[in-house]
């Protein structure tokens, strides 16, 4: 069964400055392809895990699955800087209904052979289930290596399941790691008391998860990303959207009432990107369907082109 689908052409397109000045470029004329999943050696692969399966057995929102591509339409139109000719994107993974766990396998493996020949990821999802196939694959390519998760997020998302959902990667994660008797590093920013049950928090409790609430953010999330930092060899960076206030971030399975604005998470993404640790990040829960005129999406893809301008 082939899941990679290479993007469509009309995809990378937007406004043409070219005639003003070698210079004046947008990422949809700066962005490098490869039909197939092949790593160059350098910069940053982007890939898409067009997937909504998790969400679904999490009994959320469907949608997230069109996400890749609307990220990609959203970003294509940004004025390309430097940093932003390092982009080579790779195509998409298409997860239909039970392909969830063969997709993930996909993306693990690809996310493993681009981080050994020396590529960094950059995974556009899909539901959270994105992460235990994205961390899944980091932690394979540096065996020994302390890989610190950094999740932003107003869930743990450390569901106890019978299969992979939205709700489990980091519980998955984390069995992964005592199966491979490797210690489990997970910070989860932004997280919402509110939103998460006493189980989840005692299981947070019990996997010695660094944690810093919603309310708390803005005086602790910079201090305890310090310490977190100075403990990492390696760090994979995940932002789930709905750690945004649904006024700035509709577009999720699962609105924030109160979370946490860009302009706070942004000095927090800034330093992980500036750390020099930095081997991977993804944007993940985006559902189009619950967008207002394109704006989420607009937010998230800025998101993805300031990791891609600080990564750099
Ligand atoms: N990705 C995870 N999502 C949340 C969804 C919560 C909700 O639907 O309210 C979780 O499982 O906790
Ligand atoms: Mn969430
Ligand atoms: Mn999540």
């Amino acid at each position: 069964m082939n899941l990679w689908q290479p993007v469509s052409p009309d995809i990378w397109q937007g406004r043409d400055d070219s005639s003003e000045a070698s210079n004046a470029l947008r990422l949809f004329q700066t962005v490098q392809r490869s039909d197939t999943p092949t790593p160059s050696g350098e910069g940053i692969a982007l890939i898409g895990f067009a997937c909504d399966e998790g969400v679904r057995r999490n009994q959320g929102r469907t949608g997230a699955a069109g996400a890749p591509d609307v990220l990609r339409r959203a970003l294509g139109n940004m004025a390309s800087h430097q940093s932003h000719a390092r982009l080579t994107d790779m195509g998409n993974i298409c997860v239909e209904g039970e392909a969830l766990e063969a997709a993930q396998q996909a993306l693990s493996e690809a996310v493993t052979t681009c981080q050994q020949a020396g590529m960094r990821t950059l995974v556009f999802g899909g539901g959270h289930e994105t992460a235990w196939a994205h961390g899944r694959g980091v932690l394979d390519a540096f065996p020994g290596e302390r890989v610190v998760i950094i999740n932003l997020d107003a869930h743990l998302d450390l569901r106890h399941a019978s299969q992979a959902t939205s709700g489990t990667p980091f519980r998955q994660l984390a069995l992964y790691c005592a199966e491979q008797q490797r210690e489990f590093h997970y910070a989860c920013l932004g997280v919402s008391r509110a939103a998460n049950t006493r189980a989840l928090w005692d299981e947070a409790a019990r996997l010695n998860v660094t944690l810093v609430e919603d309310l708390d953010f803005q005086q602790q999330a910079l201090p305890v990303l310090e310490s977190t930092l100075s403990h990492a060899d390696r760090v994979y960076l995940t932002i789930d959207l709905d750690v945004m206030p649904a006024g700035e971030m509709p577009a999720v399975s699962a609105p924030a009432a109160l979370g946490v604005p860009a302009r706070d998470l942004l000095p927090v993404i800034e330093r992980i990107c500036r750390s020099g640790k930095l081997q991977a990040a993804d944007l993940v829960e985006l559902n189009p369907g619950f967008d207002r005129d394109g704006q989420g999406a607009k937010l998230a893809a800025r998101l993805a082109w300031q990791i891609a301008h600080w990564w750099a």
